[in-house]
């Protein structure tokens, strides 16, 4: 491929959840394939150290850290909230990152030749054009939930005075007609629609079609006829995903000993437990998932990162010690990896769903918030690779019934082989005449300015 010319590159990170990550993965993709390119990293302090602490300092040679103003004042008390900081930090943008833009500037000096941000940025649009550059915007999650977001307004004209019982179709969006209302992420028809992070997704669905490029990881086959419908709709639509299948870590960190544990199982006889970097379920369901994991004598692995609610299961983690393990987090891609584990119990999270996809394991999803329910639905409806449970929130019987389905029954077996398939679909989609790959090669061109594309 053409080597391209000099350049800087501002990457813009959401800094929560598990957005700066797979950002500063595609980053480093990037600084791989055009390693004249220079990259700053421009998030907050305390998400730079997260994400950077995980890499060797070799690993991001033309890379360097920029910290923004989280929007947090001296001496602020929280409330507890979790959304508090977050919208503390949407008030600080985009003035934050044209002070971090500066500041890139004028260390490296070097002019920004591509701007790169997260998705939820749509101040994008306005910065690449004032800076006469391109603006590729970046999606975390699904093609769907980009969707709907692109859609809000046709969503809200189409469903206002519907029925408010949330099942309603969204079939008239291409390849949504699985889709029901109630799965939708709050803000679009439903909860605060003026919420801060509201305003912010729905103004980055209408600002998208000025974009150069809309990257996401995931891949074309997952959803063809959504990604044809943002195809017709936006300047570039590139799937560039599953990254971890694209760029597989070279090393990993086990430090609670979970592939050793799971080297003492029989094949896909385990359940492996996590709900992501954000939220922990309320004590009711911890408690009913702990009585049917303990009743249905099913081992786990459970990642259990909230150790203030532990105590709420010391008589069940004294009784299981031969049975279960819980860590404080896993190397969820190497437990998905391990042929011991044969379910995943999942809050339906993009970057997890994807990654169990990537690994053939299939789910039992209970989605909290955000685009989770759309995650569950596709999971369960379109791609027929797992189960969501039923009711909506974890019981023991609920739980039970989801554990039997995937575990014994031939519904289980279809989902196995359904998973095998789209596994294969995304291990292709990542290989020398892949999709993914193709996309990846566009992306470059962009980015390193070489051409329109
Ligand atoms: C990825 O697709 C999404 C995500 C969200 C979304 O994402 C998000 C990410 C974080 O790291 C922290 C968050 O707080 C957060 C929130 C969020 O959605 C908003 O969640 C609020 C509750 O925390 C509230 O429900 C609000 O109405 C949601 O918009 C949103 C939409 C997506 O498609
Ligand atoms: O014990 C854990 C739990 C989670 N993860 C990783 O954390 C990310 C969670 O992202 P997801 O989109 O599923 O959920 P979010 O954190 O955004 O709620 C995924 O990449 C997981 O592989 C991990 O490595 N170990």
């Amino acid at each position: 491929m053409q080597v391209p010319n000099e350049g800087h590159v501002a990457a813009l990170a959401f800094p929560f959840g598990t957005h700066a990550t797979p950002l500063l993965t595609l980053v480093r993709r990037l600084s791989a394939s055009a390693p004249n390119l220079k990259f700053s990293f421009i998030n907050t302090s305390k998400s730079n150290q997260k994400v950077f602490s995980k890499i060797k300092p070799n690993d991001y040679q033309n890379i360097k850290p920029f910290n923004v103003d989280d929007g947090v004042p001296e001496g602020h008390v929280f409330s507890g909230d979790p959304l508090e900081a977050v919208e503390l930090f949407l008030r600080a943008m985009p003035e934050n990152f044209k002070n971090g833009l500066e500041g890139a500037v004028a260390e490296t000096g070097a002019k920004i030749t591509c701007l790169l941000t997260d998705a939820f940025f749509w101040f994008g649009a306005d910065m690449g054009a004032e800076m006469g550059v391109p603006w590729v915007a970046f999606w975390t999650a699904a093609p769907c939930s980009i969707s709907v977001h692109m859609y809000t307004d046709v969503v809200r004209n189409t469903l206002k005075g519907k029925e408010e019982n949330g099942d309603e179709t969204l079939d008239f969006i291409p390849g949504m007609s699985a889709i029901r209302a109630k799965d939708l992420p709050a803000g679009i028809v439903h909860g605060k629609l003026e919420a801060p992070f509201n305003i912010m997704v729905h103004k980055m669905g209408q600002t998208l079609p000025r974009a150069t490029a809309l990257a996401i990881n995931s891949f074309e086959e997952i959803n063809p006829t959504i990604t044809n419908d943002l195809k017709s709709k936006l300047k570039m639509v590139l799937n560039i995903g599953p990254f971890d299948l694209a760029w597989p870590p070279k090393s990993f960190s086990d430090e609670s000993g979970c592939i050793p544990w799971l080297d003492n199982h029989d094949k896909a006889s385990v359940a492996y437990l996590s709900f992501g970097s954000l939220l922990t379920p309320q004590p009711n369901e911890l408690i009913a998932l702990a009585e049917a994991l303990e009743t249905q004598r099913v081992p786990f692995l459970w990642s259990f990162r909230d150790s203030s609610k532990l105590q709420l299961l010391e008589g069940f983690l004294e009784r299981t010690s031969t049975l279960g393990k819980v860590v404080p987090w896993t190397p969820q891609l190497q437990v998905l990896e391990h042929p011991s584990v044969g379910v995943f119990i999942t809050h339906a999270g993009w970057n997890s769903v994807s990654e169990s996809i990537a690994r053939g394991v299939p789910m039992i999803c209970r989605p909290f918030f955000a685009d989770q329910g759309l995650n569950s639905r596709l999971v369960e409806e379109v791609w027929k690779i797992g189960v969501s449970v039923e009711g909506g929130n974890f019981t023991k019987s609920a739980t039970t019934k989801a554990l039997e389905l995937v575990f014994s029954s031939g519904k289980g077996g279809e989902m196995r082989e359904n998973i095998g398939n789209l596994k294969q679909k995304a291990k292709i989609a990542v290989g020398s005449d892949g999709s993914s790959t193709k996309n990846f090669t566009s992306l470059v061109k962009v980015v390193a300015g070489c051409e329109n594309a």
